[in-house]
C-alpha cells in the first residue's frame, strides 16, 4: 500500500517536472543585457560576472574596495566576446544609506541601460560560538546580508516593473535554509533573504520579474578564507559533510538557474503558490481599470 502511494508521489512529481518548461518563462538572453552584480570584486561574484559577460552581457560591478574593483575588471574583461561590451565599476557600501545606492544606481543605468538582471552577492560571514561573537555583529551581518539586498533591490524594481522585465537573484547560503552550529549571527541574514525573496516574488511576477535564490555550501573563495580564521571545530566538521566547492562552479550554477528561472522546487511550489499569484494577478487588473476609469471621468 505505501509502495503505491510513494509511486503515485514519484510519478505526479515527474509529471510536474516534464510539464514546467510548459509554464516556466522565457529564458532570459544575457547577450548585450545588462546585469549589475554587488560583491562582483571577489569570489563567488566575480566569477558570475565572468559568467554573464561570457555570454555578451554589460557589467557593472559593486563593492567597497577601489582597488580590487579595478583589478576584477580587468580579469572580467578578459572574457569578452564582443568589443562593444563594458565592464563598469560602482564603489559603494551597499548596506548603509539607500539614497547612495540609489543614486548609483541610477548612474549606472543612464551609461549602460536599464537593468536586465540583479545579482546581490554582496555579503560577509562571521562563525563562532554564540556568546564569542561581539555584540555589534549581529547588527552588522543583518545590515550587509540583508539590507545590502533590499536596497540594490528596491533600487532597480521600479524601472523592471515598468518595462515588464527583469531577474533578480539572491545569494544566501545552505546556513540559510538550516540554522547550524557557529552560525548564530550569519544564518538569520540568509535566512531573512528567503522570506524576502519569497514575498518580493509573489508581488512582481505579474510583472514579468523573475526571483531565484542560491543556496550554495561552503566555496573556495576570499571571504571563506577569512571565515576560516574563527571557525569552530564543530562548524568545520558539520561543513566537511557538504564539501568545499569552487566558485566558478558555483556561478555557473546560479547564472543558469537565473536565466532558465524553472527548478523542481518552484513547480511544486507553483500548486500552492498559484492560486496566491491569481489573486494579485486579479487586483492589479482591477485597480488597472479603476484608475482607467477615474482618468475618464
Ligand atoms: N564562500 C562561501 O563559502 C559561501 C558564500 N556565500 C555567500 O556568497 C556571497 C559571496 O561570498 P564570497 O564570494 O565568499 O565573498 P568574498 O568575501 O570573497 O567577497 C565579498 C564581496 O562583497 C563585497 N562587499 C562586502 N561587503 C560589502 C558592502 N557593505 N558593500 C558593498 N560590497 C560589499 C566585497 O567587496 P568590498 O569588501 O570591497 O566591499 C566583495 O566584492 C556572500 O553573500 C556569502 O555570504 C554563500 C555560501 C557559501
Ligand atoms: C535542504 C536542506 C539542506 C541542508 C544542507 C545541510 C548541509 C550541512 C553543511 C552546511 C555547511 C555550511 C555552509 C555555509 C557556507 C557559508 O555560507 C559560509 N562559508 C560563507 O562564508
Amino acid at each position: 500500500m505505501l509502495l503505491v502511494v510513494a509511486a503515485f508521489i514519484v510519478a505526479f512529481v515527474l509529471l510536474l517536472y516534464m510539464i514546467s518548461p510548459l509554464i516556466s518563462p522565457k529564458p532570459l538572453k544575457l547577450n548585450g543585457a545588462h546585469v549589475v552584480v554587488t560583491g562582483g570584486s571577489s569570489g563567488i561574484g566575480k566569477c558570475i560576472a565572468v559568467e554573464c559577460y561570457r555570454q555578451g552581457a554589460f557589467i557593472t560591478l559593486v563593492a567597497r574596495d577601489e582597488v580590487k574593483l579595478l583589478q576584477a575588471k580587468k580579469e572580467v574583461e578578459k572574457f569578452a566576446i564582443n568589443d562593444k561590451q563594458v565592464v563598469l565599476c560602482i564603489s559603494v557600501d551597499v548596506s548603509s544609506d539607500y539614497s547612495q545606492v540609489e543614486s548609483v544606481i541610477k548612474q549606472a543605468q543612464e551609461k549602460l541601460g536599464p537593468v536586465d538582471m540583479l545579482v546581490n552577492c554582496a555579503g560577509t560571514s562571521i562563525s563562532g560560538k554564540f556568546e564569542d561573537v561581539e555584540v555589534d555583529r549581529f547588527k552588522k551581518l543583518m545590515e550587509v546580508n540583508y539590507l545590502g539586498s533590499v536596497y540594490p533591490t528596491r533600487a532597480v524594481i521600479t524601472t523592471m516593473k515598468e518595462r515588464r522585465m527583469g531577474r533578480i537573484m539572491f545569494v544566501s547560503s545552505q546556513a540559510g535554509q538550516i540554522g547550524l552550529f557557529g552560525y548564530t549571527a550569519y544564518s538569520p541574514s540568509k535566512f531573512a533573504l528567503r522570506g524576502l525573496a519569497e514575498s518580493l516574488q509573489m508581488e512582481i511576477k505579474p510583472y514579468n520579474i523573475y526571483v531565484t535564490v542560491a543556496y550554495p555550501p561552503d566555496t573556495d573563495t576570499p571571504g571563506l578564507a577569512e571565515e576560516n580564521k574563527t571557525k569552530p571545530l564543530e562548524t568545520k566538521l558539520i561543513a566537511e559533510t557538504s564539501g568545499v566547492c569552487q566558485p566558478d562552479q558555483v556561478a555557473k550554477i546560479i547564472v543558469r538557474d537565473a536565466i532558465v528561472t524553472m527548478g523542481l522546487f518552484r513547480t511544486i511550489a507553483l500548486f500552492y503558490l498559484g492560486s496566491f499569484d491569481s489573486i494579485v494577478r486579479r487586483c492589479m487588473i482591477q485597480r488597472e481599470q479603476s484608475k482607467a476609469a477615474d482618468k475618464r471621468e
